[in-house]
């Protein structure tokens, strides 16, 4: 074949998003804008308020999750989805309101599609073959954008004044407003934030994957329990166990750090901007690099039995402790904005499911978890919540 462009149709291919960026001006601030909002330092203001955000956010999941049967993951998702726009925009929606539950199935779909690694990732000449997963995704940043404006932004940028900004979304509206370099309009920083607000989706199917894992390892489960359990007793009872118990968990931390070894998903590709060298082989400027995160996730050379769950492998002296080969928000300069976020949400959410509840099959169900992506289609594994005793 030859590939023509369908008629009246433009094909731009955006530039400056999350993967493929270079280490622009642009690039750089967005990275130091987020850094507070991310990776927000413990016991500090922001931290003690995303703590606060995660239970309560949790205790809500916590009551509709048992008896929630159908759609767990949407549930699961609908929670992500009010810590992240709580966090960085200051807004928490019911899960009642149909236009939330719908901006984070779009968010899904979108989601689900960017993780299915087309060809045409890598080779833009092939994206007139996807034209209509594009309209489709298109039509949902669309309704994505729409519920932002109108729902979580309003009047915020208008009504912003040069005060020390209180949340991501006034973070933007400062550098709009203010900043000459980089230069960049409202409509550039409505991405960015999007770009952010979407790393729910991330968190969210993750975390279902975790659950999925975790179903098949009832052991696990009783050990992370019982790791719980010693921090949160307090006399007779038990506290509700909150983020700040993380370092005093470090078999539950590896639980989740298993999970993502297992997924193993693909690092963002490299371009060489200049001829250099990687271990002795010669790397010619403009050539593409796959770092293989399959390989240093699952290597039989780098650890004991790669295919079974063990949260063990990454407890050393009763402490949390991360190889150094082991790379699953990459490394450098396009290493991951979100990774703390994924920390703390999934510790704060497993951790007080399994305070509360023991994980369950459902009869009949096979909990094979997909591998090499973080996406899960929209019906997925569903599971039994047993209270426990
Ligand atoms: C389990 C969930 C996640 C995994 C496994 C993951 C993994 C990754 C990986 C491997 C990269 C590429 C790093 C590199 O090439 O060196 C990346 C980039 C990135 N991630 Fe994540 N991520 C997750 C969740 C999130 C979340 C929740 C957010 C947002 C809050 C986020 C924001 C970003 C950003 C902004 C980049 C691009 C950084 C840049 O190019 O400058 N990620 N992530």
């Amino acid at each position: 074949f030859t590939v023509k462009p369908v008629n009246g149709t433009c094909y731009k291919v955006p530039v400056g998003t999350l993967a493929f960026c270079n280490w622009s001006k642009m690039q750089r601030t967005r990275r130091e804008m987020l850094r507070a909002h991310t990776f927000p330092r413990a016991f500090t203001n922001k931290f003690v308020a995303l703590e606060d955000l995660i239970s309560s956010e949790t205790e809500k999941l916590l009551v509709k999750l048992p008896s929630y049967a159908l759609n767990q993951k949407s549930l699961i998702l609908q929670t992500c989805a009010n810590i992240f726009i709580g966090h960085f925009c200051s807004k928490i929606f019911s899960h009642h309101d149909p236009d939330f539950i719908k901006m984070v199935e779009n968010f899904d779909e979108i989601f689900y599609e960017v993780n299915q690694g087309y060809a045409a990732d890598f080779l833009p000449f092939l994206l007139p073959f996807h034209y209509k997963n594009f309209t489709k995704m298109n039509s949902h940043a669309h309704e994505i954008r729409s519920f932002i404006e109108t729902h979580i932004i309003q009047k915020r940028y208008d009504k912003f004044q040069g005060k020390e900004p209180e949340d991501f979304v006034e973070c933007l509206a400062k550098h709009v407003k203010e900043c000459e370099e980089p230069k960049f309009d409202w409509n550039t920083a409505l991405f960015a934030l999007e770009d952010i607000i979407g790393g729910h989706s991330a968190v969210g199917n993750f975390f279902v994957k975790l659950l999925a894992y975790l179903v098949n390892e009832p052991e696990v489960q009783r050990k992370i329990q019982m790791e719980i359990d010693s921090v949160t007793e307090d006399g007779r009872s038990f506290r509700p166990v909150k983020l700040s118990d993380r370092s005093k968990c470090p078999y539950t931390e590896g639980a989740i750090f298993e999970a993502i070894r297992l997924i193993s998903s693909p690092i963002v590709p490299r371009v060489a901007n200049q001829d250099t060298t990687i271990n002795g082989f010669k790397i010619k400027k403009d050539s593409l690099i796959f770092l293989n995160n399959y390989d240093l996730s699952m290597s039989e050379e780098l650890w004991d039995n790669p295919d079974r769950f063990k949260p063990e492998r990454f407890v050393v002296d009763n402490q949390f402790m991360k190889p150094e080969h082991f790379l699953p928000f990459g490394g450098g300069r396009r290493s991951c904005m979100g990774y703390k976020m994924v920390q703390f949400v999934a510790f704060g959410m497993l951790s007080r499911i399994l305070q509360s509840f023991t994980v369950k099959p459902v009869n009949g169900t096979c909990y094979k978890v997909p591998v090499g992506s973080l996406a899960l289609s929209k019906d997925t594994f569903v599971f039994k919540f047993e209270k426990r005793m």
